[in-house]
């Protein structure tokens, strides 16, 4: 099978990632640090980036990393706290670990987009994380521009009742399998039918400053969606869709931060998992996004990512 070991490092680095997030937040309330962009991070958005990047030098040296985090803060004195509980964590996988492989292997996580990269967000959606609601590990490697595969690890994730803790793993022209991180048998996705009324909804951020909630209940309203919007932190938002749980995700440009450029690690691996299960990814103009050029979509304002079914009422409801 094609990208066989890339989708097996991948999960195995995910987990991991995942078993640390949760070690943290079961442990006492983590502190967040506040980043230049006055972003939240935590000693499990570093413990996570090391340890995928570790995983990811190993079984690939030569494959360049994106990732969302770097060490400056953490090579500060006055936060050397922090670097010693970031390695306390990342020592429960790694006993061996120093605090200088830590920052080596985050920083490794600093690469730049190239024809064949990896895309790393070691915990999307931070606020969520420190609310205590949900979060994903995002990891996905691009080819050529093309995402070829993508893991979406969702510690707090949960549908219909079931085992809390799903994996998501796609591979281009391979499908989208979703599995307890607990582990436990694959299962394939599909995302919900056109005719599923019931399934018809709409899924968003809980932060109404990373989307423009009022046009994305106009535009829901426009293709037959009623229900009340499902409002959920990170990637995990594709997860729904992928899972049939949601119809449409939209994260329009807020009004508030017109000129946001969104990142590609906020998306890679969400895009592939809904792609893979039947669905559609766009920006707001029905464009596909970019993946071969910047950290930031140079040129693609707003995703939406559907069902496939609805997606052309959607681009057109918004044009
Ligand atoms: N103005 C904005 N518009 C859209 N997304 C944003 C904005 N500001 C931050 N984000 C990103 O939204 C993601 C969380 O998404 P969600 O709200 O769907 O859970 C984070 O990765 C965060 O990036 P960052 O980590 O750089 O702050
Ligand atoms: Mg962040
Ligand atoms: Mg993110
Ligand atoms: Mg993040």
């Amino acid at each position: 099978m094609p990208y066989d070991q890339e989708k097996q490092t991948a999960i195995a680095a995910v987990i991991q990632a995942a078993q640390l997030c949760e070690a943290v937040r079961q442990g006492l309330v983590p502190a967040a640090i506040e980043k230049n962009d006055k972003s939240p991070v935590t000693i499990a958005d570093y413990g996570a980036q090391a340890l995928i990047c570790k995983a990811l030098a190993e079984a690939f040296p030569n494959d360049p990393v994106v990732g969302e985090e770097d060490t400056t803060d953490l090579r500060q004195p006055e936060t050397a706290h922090v670097l010693t509980a970031v390695t306390e964590q990342v020592q429960q996988t790694i006993p061996s670990a120093t605090d200088s492989d830590v920052l080596n292997w985050i920083d490794h996580g600093n690469g730049t987009v190239a024809s064949r990269y990896w895309t790393l967000d070691p915990i999307d959606g931070t606020k969520g994380f420190l609310r205590g609601d949900q979060y994903a590990i995002a990891l996905a490697l691009v080819v050529d521009g093309d995402i070829k595969v993508g893991v979406l690890g969702c510690p707090f994730l949960s549908f219909d009742g079931a085992e809390t803790g799903l994996l998501f793993a796609a591979v281009r022209g391979e499908g989208t399998v979703m599995m307890p991180i607990a582990g436990g048998n694959p299962q394939r996705l599909r995302v919900t039918a056109a005719d599923d009324v019931d399934r018809l909804r709409l899924v968003e951020s809980v932060e109404s400053g990373h989307g423009d909630l009022s046009q994305q209940a106009q535009v829901a309203q426009a293709v037959g969606i009623t229900a009340p919007s499902i409002r959920m932190d990170s990637q995990a938002k594709y997860a729904a869709v992928a899972a049939g749980q949601a119809a449409l995700y939209l994260r329009l440009p807020s009004p508030k931060t017109p000129d946001y450029r969104e990142k590609i690690w906020d998306h890679a691996a969400g895009v592939l998992v809904v792609e893979e299960a039947g669905g559609r990814v766009t920006d707001m103009h029905g464009k596909p996004l970019d993946f071969a050029s910047a950290a930031r979509f140079p040129n693609n304002p707003g995703v939406v990512a559907s069902n496939g079914a609805i997606h052309n009422a959607v681009i057109q409801a918004l044009n």
